[in-house]
């Protein structure tokens, strides 16, 4: 059991774990200018962290953004990420407006991927979910543990609900605080993979510590994995063009 996604010429699932970027300027200027300087690097995809965009949430100011990112991108594939503070992102939001925009950029077509956080789940997620999937667009159900590695079955547990969900590409991203808790993670992408996953998966142990599992993904089952490029959008993510370089040589030696 192990599904793949198409998404311009990526196949998400099978190979080398695609590297996705993510963009964290908090203005225009800012943002005009990372869309820039990706243009020029080897990458897969880019995730727009819309959270770190601007003193507050404007829908309108957003999808103009957009369209300038896409413009500048070309044809990247783009993830449009909104990440609340209680999982480690930069501004809080009520559950209606966070619906509301992600439905707003789906109908907008200009993105390939939205990435939705399980725990927001009642009203509202599963029509997005359901009108995502109209458009065309990808979804990643994902969730964050800035403090700590839940336990091996708590983790496989938010991965299969997230499948249930209808996510595309569930995913878990958790805070070691020692090494065990990376192997457990590990352990918990691989058994979720090996047993359950009939679609890719995106598993990370955050931090210095968890940096094997940010690079080690085509063996445990990682499908997807976060370098940057400038700045992080979180802590222990790799400079892209090493990243790069790993993920390749330990393809070649599977
Ligand atoms: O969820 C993730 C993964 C991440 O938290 C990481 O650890 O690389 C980085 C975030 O930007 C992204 O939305």
């Amino acid at each position: 059991m192990s599904g793949t996604l198409h998404v311009k010429g990526l196949t998400i699932g099978e190979g080398t774990p695609k590297i996705c970027v993510p963009m964290v300027g908090t203005t225009e200027r800012q943002l005009e200018e990372e869309a820039q300087h990706l243009c020029s690097l080897h990458f897969d995809m880019v995730e727009w962290r819309v959270d770190f965009f601007g003193e507050s949430i404007d829908l309108e100011h957003i999808i103009t953004m957009l369209k300038k990112i896409r413009r500048i991108l070309e044809d990247r594939p783009i993830l449009f990420t909104f990440r609340t503070k209680k999982e480690g992102g930069e501004k809080e939001i009520s559950s209606s407006q966070y619906f509301f925009m992600y439905q707003e950029v789906v109908k907008s077509r200009l993105v390939e991927f939205i990435d939705l956080e399980l725990f927001q789940n009642g009203e509202g997620m599963k029509e997005t979910i359901d009108l995502a999937h109209q458009y065309g667009v990808l979804v990643v159900l994902s969730n964050h543990d800035f403090e700590k590695t839940p336990s091996k079955e708590e983790i496989i547990s938010r991965l299969r609900q997230a499948q249930e969900l209808g996510g595309d590409i569930p995913k878990v991203a958790v805070m070691p605080n020692d090494p065990s808790d990376v192997l457990r993670l590990l352990d918990a992408t691989y058994e979720m993979k090996r047993d359950y996953a009939d679609r890719p998966i995106i598993t990370m142990s955050m931090g210095g510590e968890g940096t094997v599992s940010r690079l080690a993904g085509e063996i445990f089952g990682s499908a997807i994995t976060f370098g940057a490029a400038s700045k992080t959008s979180a802590p222990g993510q790799l400079n892209v063009s090493e990243l790069r370089q790993v993920l390749s040589l330990i393809h070649k030696n599977i």
